[in-house]
């Protein structure tokens, strides 16, 4: 092996900025500090949305995989998210919770208690914080009160940003798109379409769950205004990398770096030097939407899919974590039925492979693998795998390329099996596919309705192999055709060994 095979590939990410691949270094050595935009949470999160929080965790992942130090947040929006992106309609949130005749905080903790249950299930790693829009509010106001003379005019209905007081408003996005913006934004006085929010003053007479006293009156914050605040409170600005779905690239993002721009012209010294170009963040990066027949799933277009739909129906959640593996963040990913069944054999056929292999090893050191460590003392054979996989995701996190390495590592010939292991850990800290711990029992997740535990089956399908070695052929079929009443399959001669699957959900 070639010295160069050992040399570690640089970490190169996609910045939407450039719209290019660049190489990656933090700002602060050996640390990196990343913002995500996290969910709304007036209703349960779609598959869609974790496949953003999937992304998030395998940049995070990968950049603890390149030995740098990571503070990660993500934040609860709360308040603030009108139905349009821009400033039309009502508050996600306090529509929500009209419609459900609940108190909006109810509505919050119960949602973001079910989100928190979704990254647990997809073995997301918690963020190091999860802000709380509503925790912020007098940061936001006092954040406003900085930009507002120099960039903000105050309408009726609230604060709002004058887009033309920043450089190249809208560059994020590929440019000002006033027609886009004034196809969707019907508030009138604004003086560019583009201008957004930043304080909503509740209309006169009307009460909402959600208010504070604003030097603009009672009101609530704008959805915008929030990640520029949370972010520089919780990273400071100029911080390594902000996240969001590729819809945030358009709106969202651009207004929340025009007041990260005017904060920095206004108040630049308190929080570093000026920056030409300055963004708040130096990377902004973004994944590609998961879709099914009708286009971006979404909450608002309703009909859409949970990780809790799934599970009711029999799929474990990691096999939606490698579905969303197998394509790049950046594509578009189709959602199917069969596509998800066929990541779960694939998941299957992993953990059956990793159960035999740990059946056979000898000692336990793969539980930890050093990567310095594997690199200098890994089999000749394994070795190459560990070297691409590196190159692979560190060319902005191409996991579609760093699976079949995975697959390759665990179906490799005669090499020492703790050593494999060993290497199947490693890729598996940046692949989050527990794959050390998942084990086929686990897999066996039981449709909601099912009619049998596997704890039956499983005493069952005994009964029958024992018939069978008695040649009681009869009682044989007749337990088989029990269990298939059941909703139970019997697979023989399932070249997966897999043995049974319920067929209800
Ligand atoms: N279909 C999708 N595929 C991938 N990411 C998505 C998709 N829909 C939303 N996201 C991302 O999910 C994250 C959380 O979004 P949020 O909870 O604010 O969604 P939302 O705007 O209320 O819902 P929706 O867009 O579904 O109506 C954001 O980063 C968003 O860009
Ligand atoms: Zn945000």
């Amino acid at each position: 092996m070639s010295d160069d095979q050992h040399t570690p590939a640089p970490l190169r990410l996609f910045n939407s900025l450039s719209r290019s691949i660049q190489p990656f270094t933090p700002i602060e050595e050996g640390h990196a500090r990343v913002y995500s935009c996290g969910p709304t949470v007036y209703n349960y999160a779609h598959i869609g949305n974790l496949r953003a929080y999937v992304f998030t965790d395998t940049l995070r992942r990968t950049l603890l995989w390149k030995g740098l130090a990571v503070t990660h947040i993500i934040n609860i929006t709360d308040v603030g998210h009108l139905t349009s992106d821009a400033d039309a309609g009502d508050d996600k949130m306090e529509a929500a919770a009209r419609a459900a005749a609940k108190s909006i905080w109810d509505v919050a903790a119960h949602y973001t208690q079910a989100f928190k249950q979704n990254i647990a299930d997809l073995n997301i790693t918690p963020p190091s914080e999860w802000t709380v829009a509503t925790d912020y509010v007098p940061q936001m106001i006092a954040f406003a009160q900085k930009i507002a003379p120099a960039h903000c005019y105050e309408l009726e209905s609230g604060l709002y940003f004058d887009s033309a007081t920043v450089p190249d408003y809208g560059a994020l996005a590929g440019g000002r798109d006033d027609a886009a913006h004034a196809r969707i934004d019907p508030v009138a006085g604004k003086r560019n379409p583009s201008d957004f929010a930043i304080w909503r003053k509740s209309p006169p007479g009307e009460q909402r769950q959600m208010e504070w006293d604003s030097p603009w009156g009672r009101g609530a914050p704008g959805w915008h205004l929030e990640c520029s605040v949370m972010s520089q409170a919780r990273l400071g600005q100029p911080f390594d990398i902000h996240t969001g779905g590729i819809d945030h690239r358009e709106i969202h993002h651009p207004n929340e770096i025009a007041q990260n721009q005017a904060f920095h012209a206004c108040c630049g010294p308190e929080i570093g030097e000026a920056e030409a170009g300055f963004t708040g963040a130096r990377w902004w990066m973004h994944n590609n939407f998961l879709v099914d027949r009708q286009g971006k799933m979404s909450k608002s277009k309703g009909g859409f899919t949970t990780l809790f739909t799934l599970i009711d129906a029999g799929v474990h959640p990691l096999a939606y974590r490698l579905l969303c593996l197998g394509a790049h963040y950046r594509s578009e990913l189709e959602f199917s039925a069969d596509n998800l069944a066929a990541a779960l054999t694939r998941l299957k056929r992993l953990v059956m492979a990793v159960e035999g292999l740990k059946a056979r090893a000898e000692g336990v050191t793969w539980q930890s693998p050093r990567l310095d460590y594997l690199r200098a003392n890994l089999h000749p054979k394994l070795a190459p795998l560990l070297e691409q996989f590196d190159a692979a995701i560190s060319d902005d996190l191409m996991t579609p390329r760093a699976l079949p390495l995975l697959e390759e590592a665990v179906a490799m010939k005669k090499v020492p099996v703790d050593e494999k292991l060993c290497l199947i850990a490693a890729f598996d800290q940046a692949l989050g596919l527990n794959l050390l711990t998942l084990t086929r029992a686990d897999l066996r997740v039981a449709p909601k309705d099912a009619q049998i535990t596997p704890e039956e089956i499983e005493a069952e399908l005994e009964r029958r192999t024992a018939a069978r070695a008695e040649k009681d052929f009869a009682l044989s079929d007749e337990i088989r055709d029990g269990l298939i009443a059941r909703g139970v399959e019997v697979m023989d001669g399932d070249p997966l060994r897999w043995d049974w699957r319920l067929t209800l959900g």
